[in-house]
């Protein structure tokens, strides 16, 4: 395994907003949620670890590598792989070319392409992104994160929009990943369906804050949790 992931006081500012405030928290291993409502500085806290935003303060280290003295294609070729909420697959590509032009940035050539294609199962490799369903377009992304040799692996709610029977196949190749490949995944989700049955271990942002930090199922029934959520949908269904 690659290691546990430490941040420590970390902090990102934009003008008066703080998206994150002082987050400290520790990422043991295998799959991590990351959850919290609607702006609590979740893809922030991606984008900190990615290199897309600056922190004003704080450390983000794994496995005694310092994350924040890379650029971002550093960490990309060290191991650092991401999915974002907005889809990435480029259409006029093929599936294989799509996983192929991003392995480029990573390493491993044409073995690990074929060993991350292998892994999601995904078939017809020559259609262009354009003809693949919205599963199919997933397991692109996730095929791209596993190309290499990934240590830390951040998925941005990879179940959106997927139904029961797409989003149980997803959560059986996210459950993999750790084993496969030995990276640590940090899941971000608003289903709370996905997050208990993935993630062993999940954190808990509000107002880029950390409020709870442990092990899911606790978490999720913690009443300092609940109120962060209330009047929001999906903590709901799951009391
Ligand atoms: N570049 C920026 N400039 C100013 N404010 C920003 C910037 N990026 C994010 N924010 C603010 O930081 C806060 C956290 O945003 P972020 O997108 O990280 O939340 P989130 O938890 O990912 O939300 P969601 O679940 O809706 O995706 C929000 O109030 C947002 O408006």
């Amino acid at each position: 395994m690659s290691g546990a992931l430490l941040v420590e006081g970390l902090t990102v500012q934009y003008g008066g907003v703080k998206p994150l405030d002082e987050v400290s928290l520790t990422f043991e291993s295998d799959v991590c949620g990351l959850i919290g409502p609607n702006g609590a500085g979740k893809t922030t806290f991606f984008n900190a670890l990615s290199g897309f935003a600056a922190p004003a303060s704080g450390s983000l280290t794994m496995a005694g590598t310092d994350l924040l003295a890379m650029n971002p294609a550093k960490r990309a070729r060290w191991g650092l792989r991401r999915t974002f909420q907005q889809e990435q697959v480029i259409h006029t590509l093929s599936a294989w070319d799509n996983i192929r032009l991003s392995s480029e940035h990573t390493g491993g050539g044409r073995t690990a392409v074929e060993r991350a294609v292998d892994f999601v199962g995904l078939e017809g490799l020559d259609r262009a992104g354009s003809a693949l369903s919205m599963l199919e377009r997933r397991l692109v992304e996730i095929a791209k994160t596993v190309c290499g040799e990934p240590r830390l692996i951040l998925l941005d709610e990879p179940g959106a929009g997927l139904d029961a029977g797409e989003t149980e196949r997803l959560i059986g190749l996210i459950r993999r990943i750790p084993e496969e490949f030995g990276a640590l995944v940090i899941l971000v989700d608003h289903d709370m369906d996905l997050v208990s049955t993935v993630c062993g271990t999940t954190a808990v942002l509000d107002f880029g804050r950390v409020i709870a930090v442990g092990v899911t199922a606790e978490v999720l029934a913690s009443a300092e949790v609940r109120r962060a959520y209330l009047g929001t949908v999906e903590l709901e269904e799951t009391a």
